[in-house]
């Protein structure tokens, strides 16, 4: 008998195919809530659970007595109790590489729309506001030349300093859980402790996992760190960051302003203080969303999932 597979989340058909081939496949295109019952009573019987985001914890793990192995569709794990999933012999698999050079692409994208405003100045034309001189109150900062300051010099953190190294002839400092001599040598960057970054970059982008050491790193004393001229990128988590320190931040110019692709709660509110406040340019956590590298890591995460139903180890193990 083949062995059940619940994915959770929209996938493209080839991968519905492949996994069709192997395993009895259940599908739920967009599941919107974890206690779904239809879902619940579907997890009783799965080998293997494939998606994204959704909080795997141990009163969804009791609920799944036969589960073999978590795929997720994404790099970042912090959906997913590891310690539990050890505890029960449940394996667990992530998507890296597949999606560093599309996420890079959009944290510098998003580095480059808050320095020049390039949101409030679309609404500007688009509002048929351009009608005369630009003053200087629409003018923005300028990107290249400048110190950028990576927290977090994985794979994404280095793609993004090759961008500012090669593209935009930035400084690049960063602070990493250890030093990267092939990062100070290609891409000319200096290691720094993190106050350090804090009070000389230009530019703060935060591009750690978020875990319990991570939580909140970007606080209070963390934005007075900071030149009241600098621009906060967070593409990582936004657990990673005390939002509410970041809206005084905004709010009292201790910052410039904020490029922001993630929340502390997602979806973010739409009443929350942050979309009120013009030096913020906020995107819907879209970093890896393009069709290609949305169809890669689908394809990669049911690679993994089989592998792992296979009795083999899959090649994106979370050890
Ligand atoms: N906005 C988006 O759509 C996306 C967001 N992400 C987020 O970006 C994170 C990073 O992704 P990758 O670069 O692929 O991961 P990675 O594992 O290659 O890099 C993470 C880096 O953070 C460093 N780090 C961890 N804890 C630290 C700490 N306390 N202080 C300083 N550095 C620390 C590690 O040493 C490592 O170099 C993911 O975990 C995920 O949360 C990833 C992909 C897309
Ligand atoms: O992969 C991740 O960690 C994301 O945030 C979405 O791609």
């Amino acid at each position: 008998m083949k062995q059940k597979v619940v994915v959770y989340k929209k996938v493209p058909e080839d991968v519905l195919m492949f996994l069709s081939e192997k395993f009895e496949v259940i599908y739920f295109k967009n599941l919107e809530d974890r206690k779904d019952s239809n879902f619940i009573q579907e997890l009783h019987t799965a080998h293997g659970l494939l998606g994204s985001s959704l909080k795997i914890d141990k009163e969804l793990l009791d609920h799944a007595p036969n589960l073999k192995i978590v795929s997720n569709i994404s790099v970042g794990y912090d959906n997913l109790d590891i310690e539990e999933l050890n505890k029960r012999g449940i394996q667990a698999t992530n998507t890296p590489g597949v999606l560093v050079d599309t996420t890079a692409d959009t944290i510098f994208g998003l580095l480059l729309a808050t320095a020049r405003r390039m949101p409030e100045l679309d609404f500007y034309v688009k509002s048929g506001k351009w009608n005369g001189t630009k003053n200087e109150d629409l003018f923005g900062v300028d990107v290249h030349h400048k110190v950028l300051g990576i927290i977090g010099m994985g794979s994404i953190g280095k793609a993004i300093a090759k961008r500012a190294h090669f593209g935009f002839d930035m400084d690049i400092l960063y602070h990493n859980r250890s030093r990267n001599e092939q990062v100070e040598k290609e891409f000319n960057a200096a290691y720094c402790e993190l106050d350090e970054l804090l009070k000389t970059s230009d530019f703060v982008c935060l591009m750690t996992p978020h875990t319990p050491e991570t939580d909140k790193m970007i606080g209070e004393r963390e934005f007075h760190l900071m030149k009241d001229t600098a621009i906060f990128i967070n593409g990582s988590r936004g657990k990673n960051v005390d939002e509410a320190a970041l809206i005084y931040a905004l709010q009292n110019q201790q910052i410039l302003a904020a490029g922001l692709d993630v929340y502390e709660i997602e979806p973010i509110n739409k009443d929350n203080p942050l979309l009120k406040l013009p030096n913020v340019v906020a995107l819907p956590h879209i970093g890896s969303a393009t069709k290609e590298t949305r169809e890669k890591m689908a394809r990669l995460a049911a690679k993994n999932l089989a592998e792992g139903l296979a009795g083999k180890v899959p090649l994106n193990l979370i050890k």
